[in-house]
């Protein structure tokens, strides 16, 4: 491990041995996930079930999703990442997660401060900050409404949806569609507090037939010219405090909406606390910065 490694010095390395598997739980800005070594493997240890449970917060170790760090699939990138949600549901991509994957490898005492990781949303490219954040390139939005995908009929440049209207549960709702390489329906309030019943609006919403694989749901409020506050009910696993995909994702809309300038580094204020996204027009990419913490490690039965 790095000499500053958090890990308790062990003999038993990142294994996942017949009924168990040892682990770091890492969170950024309290979305939280368990972290499984899996350098050494093609494909993750554990199956989508056995997540599930361990991200069980009663019976399990507790946590969003389960990352995996596996072996790159070829020279091109230094590691390859997949991650079950909670509900052991498969994303192609996560925001967050990344930024703690990054910080896991570091505390591995993988001597790269810049990797290029293999996700299924392509190629995501993590740097660890002077200051512990990692800043992230998170690649290209795609903005084409049937890539999303949504069937929710484009009505903007580029065959795109932005505040495009949507019945659910009783209500008409302005919907615009972003992919972070996962799926994201963006809806601009006026008031976060007043305007939604977020623990109904979110899951009917998630589920909607207007997204056929699903989608994170992000409800968001105009504060400044540079900052955006959210509210997030994610795909497969319901409300948590941080999404990075999200903030990257409603950035892009803030934008393409007309409810924010483009260029400039928007500060978005999350429950679990601030990200700084960037969309930067020179590359067409968004970098999104933020923390990643190490809270514990430890072994778990599986
Ligand atoms: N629930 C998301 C994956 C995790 C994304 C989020 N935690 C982030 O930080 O980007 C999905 O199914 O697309």
């Amino acid at each position: 491990f790095a000499s500053n490694s958090p890990f308790i010095t062990t003999t038993m390395p990142f294994t996942t041995s017949l009924n168990s598997v040892k682990f770091a739980k890492y969170e950024g800005l309290g979305n939280d996930f368990i972290l499984v070594d899996d350098r050494d493997k093609e494909a993750p240890s554990l199956t989508p079930e056995q997540s599930a449970k361990l991200c069980n917060r009663n019976f399990g170790i507790g946590g969003d999703g389960v990352i995996f760090a596996l072996k790159p699939p070829s020279e091109e990138f230094d590691f390859k990442m997949r991650i079950y949600n909670s509900d052991g549901s498969e994303p192609e991509m996560c925001g967050n997660g990344i930024r703690c994957y990054a910080k896991f490898l570091a505390d591995l005492g993988e001597d790269a401060s810049k990797y290029t990781i293999d996700t299924l949303a392509g190629p995501i490219i993590p740097v660890m900050n002077e200051d512990g954040t990692v800043t992230v390139d998170m690649g290209e939005p795609e903005l084409v409404a049937s890539n999303v995908p949504t069937t929710l009929e484009p009505n903007f440049e580029g065959d795109s949806a932005v505040e495009q209207t949507l019945e659910c549960n009783g209500k008409t709702w302005k919907v615009s569609a972003v992919s972070m390489g996962n799926p994201h329906a963006i809806i601009f309030v006026d008031d976060l507090e007043k305007d939604i019943d977020f623990e109904v609006d979110g899951p009917a919403l998630e589920s909607h037939e207007a997204f056929p694989a699903r989608i994170n749901v992000e409800f968001v409020q105009v504060m400044a010219p540079d900052h955006l506050k959210m509210k997030v009910w994610e795909r497969g696993a319901g409300p948590t405090l941080a999404c990075g995909t999200g903030a990257c994702a409603l950035t892009v809309a803030a934008i393409r909406a007309g409810k924010i300038p483009p260029g400039g580094n928007n500060r978005v204020t999350l429950p679990g606390g601030d990200l700084f996204i960037e969309w930067r027009e020179s590359d067409n990419k968004v970098y999104m910065s933020g923390p990643a913490t190490f809270v514990f490690e430890g072994t778990a039965n599986v």
